[in-house]
């Protein structure tokens, strides 16, 4: 009968994950369905676009896009009434010959009354889309930016080319309000322009009330939304403040509205429609490729990584301006530091410095007294040096998008430049904390990862497909190290690897620990602490092929996130992700692309992994400091455990997984045999020969049952040892490892349900079914055979509690 339900259970654990892979098949399946619909879509409408300009007329067309090709065309190169002011403003004011492409068509569009999106790389002129309209039309523009730095610059440029151009922000003297608030209603406009923050929209009723009489009075030309993108919690720098803005379409209806962005994807946009009530809007979307750069990516080996950017600023960019971009306040400081040791002209610029000493970096490095600025994030809107030669980021951005726009400060005056980042395994985690609020913050961070870690595709198409644009490979030009160094890469199938990997953390998980991805490496490469009950297959892959598959199989769920959050810091840990399950299924096989360079081993030398024995992580260890075990128990309960696994594997003729770890401490006092310790055993003990031995050697030693003069000392010697560690005698080391393989079985079974059946339960459950394990001894004075009765009397109990 017992038997009966034994089966029954172990079917129906078999049953259970099964299904559970099945399920995450089909949930993979769905997903690359999901993929590939939106693929076939995208390809559809690229074919209806080619048909369309190739169908003759009266054949029945596809309903035609709101904004066409032709309407842009129109936009581009018509003539308008105002179009002739416009070109001489162009040049007797902005000092400019000619328009970039689509500011032409952006300025008739916004003098035409159209409300508008225009996303145009960082540094192309999208200010000049609303400046010049402004001065081509009666009344002012009222323009929303995100920082006053950023507002102070534009007007000290506007003053320069006698634009009259005006701001209202919290530090402007009540003086200067009272004016700029009296000149909205001024038929005679003193300003053209008038810069505001989105908080100075929400907060000031005074404002609003001046808007509204100027929108009366048909002064309100138009409203400029300066880095658009703000207002989507789904966009990169999203401001709180910006999602109150569609107050102004709301209030002023009939005032066409310009959003300005470098980048946005379509579903940001869509979202800054809603959120600004814009009915309509046109969006011109200028290509985003920068020909001129040239973008690449290394790989970060931590101390080097300073060390080769200063090579590299001394060799390739000799007296050549450039930014290096960091991930802290700190390491700007640190980063600048190091920089000025090796001679190079670098300062930190970061939003803790005095705004003063921010400005005056910005200024000395603009008239090229530093040659390198070593910024966090902070160093960005605003910054507008054409020949910057270089930008090197030190850690990866944050996302795409962020990147996308630090870099392309690059090469303002469309002459080459580069863009370089160093990716550091670690560096990956630092971010995820930091963005572990943010709305998506995690998969963007991820696309950016994807990016880095990828070997094989262009990247400028992985830009293009991430910005929406149909890409054709051949634009690169051989400007990305992808293109230029060619198929430098294998395909692996790291399906062994990732199956080892997956077990480290799958046993933490089983003992209720966590591991950082850094713990996760050193485990798998045997480094760390050693000493703890588990099994680790310890791979000969190198460092960073360990860490390019660990952050493979985070990218490809196999792993994700775990993050513990303290008053103080957040911490993060790798568990496993939802398709881990799935490397239980022999079938399922995982493959990788990596540098040639990287991959030395193959699938065929995956063979030459060796097993160890190694401690799986610290908590481990400070756990087992808890229990406070002496060494020597340690070494003893090692050795069994050893035992046990060859013996297992020997068995089943393969590598012991997670679940068939046990968790069992066994500690074993036999009264009647600690008072024979000898003299001559003490002496053994106390022999630096015995000291250096292994403790599976001293185990083997029988122990002769004398209890000679020193068994006063045995005992204090006994007492002292905090785990009240008894030697035995080799037969009943034996005896107590058969009885051990036995129950163990037993306690393998029971283990992996309680883990899956704990998965669900609350965890308060969780320390209740755990906790007869943690204290699973063999007690004080007991025999080994009253010992294994206990053991299972404790399994039992587990199993009823499971049941
Ligand atoms: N038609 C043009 N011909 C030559 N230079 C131009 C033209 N239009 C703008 N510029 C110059 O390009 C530089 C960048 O312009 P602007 O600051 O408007 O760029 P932006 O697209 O707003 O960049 P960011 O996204 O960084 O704010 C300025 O120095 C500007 O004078």
């Amino acid at each position: 009968m017992a038997n009966d339900i034994d089966d029954a259970q172990a079917e129906l654990d078999s049953v259970e994950a099964e299904l559970e892979m099945v399920e995450l098949q089909i949930s993979e399946l769905l997903e690359k369905q999901t993929k590939l619909s939106s693929r076939k879509n995208k390809l559809l409408q690229i074919l209806e676009g080619a048909c369309s300009s190739a169908q003759p007329s009266g054949s029945s067309k596809p309903p035609k896009p709101s904004f066409s090709r032709q309407d842009l065309q129109h936009y581009e190169e018509s003539d308008f009434s105002w179009s002739k002011e416009a070109q001489a403003k162009l040049c007797n004011m902005f000092q400019l010959s000619k328009f970039r492409p689509l500011q032409r068509a952006a300025i008739n569009l916004s003098m035409s009354g159209k409300d508008l999106f225009l996303v145009m790389p960082t540094g192309r002129g999208k200010s000049l889309c609303y400046q010049l309209p402004a001065l081509c039309s009666k009344g002012f523009t009222l323009v929303i930016a995100p920082l006053v730095s950023l507002m102070e610059d534009q007007l000290m440029y506007l003053k320069c080319i006698n634009v009259p151009a005006v701001t209202l922000n919290a530090s402007s003297t009540k003086e200067d309000s009272k004016q700029v608030l009296a000149g909205m209603t001024d038929k005679n406009s003193p300003f053209k322009l008038l810069y505001v923050t989105p908080e100075k929209i929400a907060k000031s009723k005074l404002l609003m009330s001046k808007l509204e009489k100027s929108y009366n009075m048909g002064l309100l030309a138009r409203i400029a939304v300066d880095e658009v993108h703000c207002c989507s919690q789904w966009g990169h720098d999203f401001r709180p403040d910006y999602k109150l803005l569609g107050i102004l379409k709301r209030q002023f209806p009939k005032v066409p509205l310009v959003g300005l962005t470098a980048t946005a994807t379509s579903n940001v946009l869509k979202d800054c429609q809603k959120i600004l009530c814009v009915q309509e809007p046109i969006t011109l979307t200028a290509p985003f490729n920068r020909p001129n750069l040239y973008y690449e990516v290394r790989f970060k080996h931590n101390e080097d990584c300073t060390h080769q950017i200063a090579e590299l600023i001394k060799e390739r960019y000799k007296n050549q301006s450039g930014i290096v971009y960091v991930f802290s306040q700190k390491d700007a400081e640190v980063v600048a530091t190091d920089l000025q040791k090796r001679n190079i002209v670098a300062q930190p610029y970061h939003a803790n410095m005095e705004p003063s000493d921010k400005s005056l970096v910005h200024q000395r490095w603009s008239s090229k007294k530093i040659q390198v600025v070593v910024a966090t994030v902070a160093f960005g809107m605003g910054i507008d040096k054409a020949d910057v030669r270089f930008v090197i980021h030190h850690t990866i951005s944050k996302s795409i998008e962020n990147y996308y726009q630090e870099s392309g400060r690059a090469g303002r005056d469309d002459g080459s430049a580069d863009c370089i980042v160093f990716f550091g395994f670690a560096d990956i985690f630092r971010l995820s904390t930091m963005v572990v609020m943010e709305n998506t913050g995690q998969q963007k961070l991820h696309n950016m990862v994807a990016y880095c870690q990828n070997v094989d595709r262009c990247r400028r198409a992985m830009m293009a497909i991430h910005f929406d644009e149909v890409w054709n490979d051949d634009e690169c030009n051989q400007m990305c190290d992808v293109c230029r160094h060619g198929n430098d890469y294998i395909t692996m199938d790291i399906t062994t690897h990732a199956r080892d990997v997956v077990t480290i953390v799958e046993m933490a998980s089983s003992m209720d620990e966590k591991l950082t991805p850094l713990k996760v490496c050193d485990a798998w490469m045997g480094k760390g602490p050693a000493k703890h009950r588990k099994t680790i297959k310890v791979t000969s892959l190198s460092r960073v092929e360990v860490e390019s598959i660990i952050i493979h199989l985070l990218l490809h769920g196999y792993f994700s996130e775990d993050f513990s959050f303290t008053p103080y810091t957040t911490h993060f840990y790798l568990k496993l992700g939802r398709k881990a399950a799935l490397l239980k299924n022999g079938n399922h096989s995982i493959t990788m692309k990596m540098r040639r360079v990287m991959s030395h081993t193959t699938a065929e030398t995956q063979e030459e992994v060796e097993t160890a024995l190694i401690d799986v992580s610290n908590m481990a260890v400070q756990r087992h400091n808890k229990t406070k075990i002496h060494k020597d128990h340690q070494n003893m309960e090692k050795r069994l455990v050893q035992n046990h696994i060859e013996s297992l594997a020997w068995e089943a003729g393969e590598y012991v997984k997670p679940t068939s770890v046990f968790e069992v401490d066994v500690e074993v006092n036999l009264v009647e045999e600690r008072n024979c310790a000898s003299e001559e055993e003490k002496g053994l003990k106390n022999s630096p020969e015995q000291q250096s031995s292994s403790p599976k050697r001293r185990q083997k030693q029988p122990l002769p049952r004398n209890c000679g003069a020193d068994a006063d000392q045995a005992e204090a010697d006994l007492v002292s040892a905090p785990s009240e560690l008894s030697i035995i005698s080799a037969a009943a080391v034996e005896e107590l490892h058969h009885l051990h393989s036995y129950y163990s079985k037993q306690l393998r079974r029971i283990n992996y349900i309680s883990h899956e059946h704990l998965q669900s339960s609350q965890p308060g459950m969780l320390t209740c079914m755990r906790e007869p394990f943690k204290s699973l001894r063999f007690p004080l004075k007991t025999t080994i055979a009253k010992g294994a009765r206990n053991v299972w009397t404790r399994v039992s109990m587990r199993r009823k509690l499971i049941q």
